[in-house]
């Protein structure tokens, strides 16, 4: 499998946001990245429930969910008849990570669990198997448009290792920073999905950023 685009939606123009759906429609991306945050758990409100269905009515590929929210069990439902395809939670936020788990299988989505800067991917072995997805977050959420912390190249690695024996078809997805500059060694290191927003919306041509992501071709970097 080559590679997957999944723009953040979070860094569109909300007053446009048909325009820019319907830009990431027509585009090689291949994922809606929708970031949901509720002010507790990150320090930022995005948006909800009425804003993604918004999203979902124009979308025509799958829509990524991350939610950056306390308590999102109480919300996985919800999630899914909205649309989402995908539902990541924050390992951080969840005290009974194997039956959220569960729960977004049983709502019919992929299940994703995120990890913060400073959560170590080991603290995932024993759930790894039931995973659909791992997200990294390369930046502490709650913000778009922030620097790449370097440490996630490692820890992308040491997950691939870890999937190797566990979980051979995880998807790891990168969040944070992410752009033209580092997504060679990311896909070197074992990421396949990659979650771009200032890199796409404030490029001259989203649409020709996103294709230049598309291209990139990580086998020939050394990291
Ligand atoms: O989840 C988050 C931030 O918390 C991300 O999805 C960002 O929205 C990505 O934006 P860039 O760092 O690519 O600008
Ligand atoms: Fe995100």
């Amino acid at each position: 499998m080559t590679h997957l685009i999944a723009p953040s939606v979070l860094s569109a123009d909300f007053a446009n946001l048909q325009r820019d759906v319907e830009m990431i429609n027509a585009s090689q991306a291949d994922w809606f990245h929708v970031d949901v945050m509720d002010g507790v758990f990150v320090p930022n409100i995005s948006f909800g429930f009425p804003v993604m269905e918004a999203i979902k009515k124009h979308a025509k590929k799958p829509l990524d969910v991350h939610l950056m929210i306390v308590n999102p069990d109480q919300y996985i439902e919800r999630f899914a008849a909205a649309g989402a395809d995908v539902i990541t939670v924050h390992y951080e936020a969840c005290t009974h990570l194997h039956r959220t788990v569960q729960a977004i299988h049983a709502a019919g989505c992929k299940a994703s669990v995120a990890l913060n800067p400073h959560t170590p991917a080991a603290l995932l072995k024993d759930i790894l198997g039931d995973l659909d997805m791992v997200l990294i977050m390369s930046v502490n959420p709650g913000f778009g448009g922030q620097q790449f912390i370097p440490n996630t190249l490692h820890k992308v690695r040491e997950l691939r290792a870890m999937a190797a024996l566990i979980k051979p078809d995880l998807l790891i997805e990168v969040d944070g920073g992410v752009g033209l500059h580092n997504t060679a060694a990311l896909l070197q290191a074992g990421a396949n999905v990659l979650v771009a927003g200032n890199a796409i919306f404030a490029a001259p041509s989203p649409t020709a950023m996103i294709t230049e992501l598309k291209q990139v071709d990580g086998s020939a970097v050394q990291v």
